[in-house]
């Protein structure tokens, strides 16, 4: 047990065509929630700190965290950086400890993408630390509404390995029609599977990264609305599609949104149902064990990465 870069388990999740479920963690309830999942099903996790979550959270108390559950639960853990905006924050959470960076140079030229990546490869890399880097846009994405902008904003397959080969990352976010949050779609969910596949068949062997992966699980938004919430039209990537990413060579799953909506609508259901409960942990141990429900669902049933630790 301890706390392990992705190689290996992407290696394994490759072959396997499963993927390893990438989870955002801001507080302890959220990390005890994922990892006693991921112990119940033996499976490989990668936990993930967002530029936003270091600054709620501190940073130093997530790693402790992370340390904690890794003691407690006896399993490997990735502690990944998630959506770094700079090289320097990279170079930081590289010192802090983590085992895996995310340069997210992606709103840059691809030149400048290039420059920045490469620079927090060669830091990272001297130190043992893994980099995933982003090609293509997310946010934004499904406004898109002619077949150009589309074409703007989606990962380029000839430039997808380029840009590996330049810069020498080890996993590649790519975009494909995902975006974050819990309103990805309009209309029907719809994924650019060809675009994926071709992009897979030029990169053998080479692990890429789902984000804005949330299927925005409608129990959860059922829950929320229905115990004095209002979110409304929220929709997500259908289960079915994960599954299909997953035999395209993409590794690694993120998953945030699916995270809050099933810790939001355990806290709104307990407070509504017990109006004269004040003590958080009456509410917080729902929210964990709704968490703890649905990442064990996820390794299941859509990632099948259960056993991976064995
Ligand atoms: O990609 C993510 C984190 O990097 C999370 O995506 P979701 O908003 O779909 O959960
Ligand atoms: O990439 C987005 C993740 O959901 C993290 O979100 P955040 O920046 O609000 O922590
Ligand atoms: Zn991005
Ligand atoms: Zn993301």
């Amino acid at each position: 047990m301890a706390l392990v870069t992705s190689t290996e388990m992407f290696k394994k999740a490759y072959a396997g065509q499963y993927a390893i479920g990438a989870f955002n963690v801001n507080n302890m309830e959220i990390i005890q929630g994922i990892v006693d999942a991921a112990k119940q099903e033996k499976s490989a996790i990668i936990l993930q700190v967002s530029a936003g979550a270091r600054k709620y959270a501190n940073p130093i108390y997530l790693r402790k965290l992370v340390e904690a559950a890794i003691e407690d639960s006896g399993l490997d853990i990735v502690l990944h950086l998630d959506h770094g905006d700079s090289a320097e924050m990279c170079k930081k959470c590289v010192d802090d400890g983590f085992t895996s960076v995310m340069i997210d140079a992606s709103h840059h030229s691809f030149e400048e993408n290039i420059r920045i990546t490469k620079e927090v490869v060669e830091y990272a890399h001297s130190k043992g630390v893994v980099v995933e880097a982003e090609l293509g846009r997310l946010a934004g994405v499904e406004d898109a509404v002619n077949v150009s902008k589309e074409d703007a904003s989606y990962t380029d397959p000839e430039q997808a390995v380029e840009f590996v080969k330049r810069t020498g990352i080890d996993s590649l976010a790519i975009a494909i029609g995902t975006s974050h949050g819990a309103y990805k779609f309009k209309g029907e969910p719809k994924l650019d599977f060809e675009r994926l596949e071709v992009i897979s068949n030029l990169l053998p062997n080479f692990p890429l990264v789902l984000h804005g992966a949330s299927t925005v699980l409608p129990e959860f938004v059922e829950l929320c609305n229905k115990y004095g919430g209002n979110i409304p039209g929220a929709q997500g990537v259908p289960e079915h599609m994960l599954r299909q990413a997953s035999k395209l060579g993409v590794c690694k799953i993120n998953i945030d949104t699916d995270l809050r909506l099933a810790m939001t609508a355990a806290i709104r259901r307990h407070l509504v149902e017990n109006p004269s409960d004040f003590d958080p942990r009456k509410y917080l141990g729902p929210a964990r064990d709704a968490i703890q429900g649905m990442v064990q669902h996820k390794i299941k049933n859509v990632l099948g990465s259960s056993n991976s630790m064995l």
